[in-house]
């Protein structure tokens, strides 16, 4: 009933070579780790055939549907999807993190993943508030020296 048979993926059984990638369905197998493209998951989007991605893993949730205290409702809205922002969002306990472990298949393939803003340089702005502070404190000296002058010479 448009079920799609996901157990027919190969694994070559020798986990060493990167190079043992192979392709079936779409699906390749690198060093014994599944990679899925969208494509490739956005079909198992069904309450008998679920799977979601959080953080670049998929996992297949299917069996997990009915016992997930959030209800099977929501795990439904995001099946075939990335469901990274609404898991988050949820604020999820830790015990809840690790539950993922049971459902996982494999990672999203590399091509398919967001690209990560990469971290803003920080020290733009250092160099130009660093002189005033210094400044500042040098000028605070010099008046704290110009009170002792003054109050040595009284
Ligand atoms: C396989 C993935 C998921 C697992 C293993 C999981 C597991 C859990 C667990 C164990 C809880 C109980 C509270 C906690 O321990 O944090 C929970 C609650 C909940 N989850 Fe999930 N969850 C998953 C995915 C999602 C997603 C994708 C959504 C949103 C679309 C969601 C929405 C919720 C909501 C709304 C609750 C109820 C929170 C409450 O009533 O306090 N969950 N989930």
């Amino acid at each position: 009933m448009g079920e799609e048979i996901n157990d027919n993926l190969i694994t070559t059984g020798s986990g060493t070579a990167s190079d043992s990638s192979i392709e079936g369905n779409g699906d390749e197998v690198d060093g014994g780790v599944k990679y899925y493209t969208l494509e490739d998951i956005r079909v198992h989007n069904m309450s008998n055939d679920t799977w979601l991605i959080i953080h670049n893993k998929v996992y297949d949730i299917t069996g997990f549907l009915e016992e997930h205290p959030g209800g099977e409702e929501v795990l439904l809205e995001q099946a075939g999807a990335d469901a990274t922002e609404s898991f988050e969002d949820v604020g999820h306990s830790t015990d809840a993190r690790e539950m993922l472990q049971q459902y996982f298949i494999g990672e999203l393939h590399m091509d398919d993943r967001k690209k990560e803003k990469p971290k803003e340089v920080q020290d733009t702005n250092s160099g130009e508030s660093r002189f005033p502070r210094d400044y500042g404190l040098r000028r605070k000296w010099k008046f704290v020296g110009l009170d002792l002058v003054s109050f040595h010479q009284c």
